[in-house]
């Protein structure tokens, strides 16, 4: 049986040793990782119907023959009923919200979020996955489950009429709740942050590293990063009052952090609960997205270089320089120097330029 931590608090974050994975022969001579001897003991086992944790997420797994969690998928499931109940209190999820999931795998999370009265729309990429939870939940019609790769999906043109129908005629915004895997993650914050006219708040399971980048990395630090700048252009409060505001609470918010021994198979890093909320398009800076993310991502090219040098493709050095100079910083600026409010009025004189 595998031991299952309960959830760490977020600030300090203790450091784990991870545990060496044990080993043993198997029938055939060859050894298994621990996750699958656990996979092959757990078909015997009884569990208690609707639980999930171990028992229950191995007995759907082998419910429509033997699946082997699937690595290219992250396919790293939750054993603890505990994080996913974590999760949906996290996003505030109540009576009557619409919810997005990406990658419901056996249903637990989905579980959590039904059981609180939300109507889900779930895109699980596994075929066997979708089967298995539209079989799990078939007969409400507060659950959805599309087949697709979230990373090809056009939300948007699927998502927004599900929402329409099931809202009726309210306006509320709906909200997004995943376990994700890990792989996609980068990927799928891009992808959704850009969306506050449709979602309101987006609580997302990461991989602790990156958790702890997007929540944590402020200016001068090596982690600051143009991902950073993206996440609080459509993330947090508005930028007029951003500096004050972010001060009282911070965004986005670092929730918990999950030990890798609450998934299955057990990952070769923690997790981590993160919360943002979305700006609608009134919250923006004050700028053109493509061209200034243009700007940016030249900017971070040349790290280390002054931004007078790593800017010389759109104007001169001389106009760089008093452009730094006018929104009061030095000339020899280098990217890690700059709040998203500098690169905004930098972007602005350049583009005036
Ligand atoms: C980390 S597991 C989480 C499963 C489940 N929500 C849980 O908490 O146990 C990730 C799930 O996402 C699915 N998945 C992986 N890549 C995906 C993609 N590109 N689009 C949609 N689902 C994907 C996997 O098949 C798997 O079911």
């Amino acid at each position: 049986m595998v031991a299952l931590t309960s959830l760490s608090p977020a600030p300090p974050r203790p450091s784990l040793t991870p545990a060496a994975p044990r080993r043993r022969p198997s029938p055939r001579g060859r050894t298994y990782s621990r996750s699958i001897r656990i996979l092959r003991a757990a078909t015997v086992e009884d569990a208690a119907p609707g639980a999930d944790d171990y028992h229950s997420t191995v007995r759907s797994l082998n419910s429509r023959g033997r699946h082997v969690p699937r690595k290219s998928l992250g396919q790293n499931y939750m054993l603890n009923s505990k994080v996913n109940e974590e999760l949906v209190a996290a996003a505030g999820v109540e009576e009557g919200d619409v919810v997005l999931e990406i990658g419901p795998g056996t249903g637990s999370l989905t579980a959590a979020l039904l059981e609180a009265g939300a109507t889900v729309f779930a895109v699980e990429k596994d075929k066997h996955m979708a089967t298995l939870v539209k079989d799990r939940f078939g007969s409400t019609e507060r659950l959805k489950v599309i087949e697709e790769d979230i990373t090809k999906f056009h939300i948007r043109s699927h998502f927004i009429p599900f929402m329409k129908e099931k809202h009726h005629a309210t306006e509320k915004p709906a909200k997004v709740v995943s376990n994700l895997p890990f792989n996609v993650s980068t990927e799928v914050v891009k992808l959704l942050l850009p969306m506050g006219d449709v979602f309101s708040v987006v609580v997302l399971m990461l991989q602790d590293e990156m958790a702890v980048r997007l929540a944590d990395a402020s200016i001068q630090t090596p982690e600051y990063r143009p991902i950073n700048l993206f996440v609080n252009f459509y993330s947090g409060a508005a930028t007029r009052v951003s500096n004050r505001l972010r001060q009282q609470k911070k965004e986005p918010e670092y929730k918990f952090r999950v030990d890798r021994e609450n998934f299955f198979p057990r990952p070769k890093v923690d997790g981590a609960v993160i919360s943002f909320k979305l700006k609608n398009s009134e919250g923006y800076p004050p700028v053109a997205p493509k061209t200034f993310f243009s700007m940016v991502n030249s900017a971070f090219n040349g790290k280390r270089k002054m931004l007078r040098k790593s800017l010389q493709h759109l104007c001169t050095s001389s106009e760089i320089e008093a452009a730094l100079h006018n929104i009061g910083l030095p000339v020899t600026a280098r990217p890690s120097d700059l709040t998203l409010d500098d690169f905004v009025r930098l972007h602005n004189h350049l583009v005036e330029v």
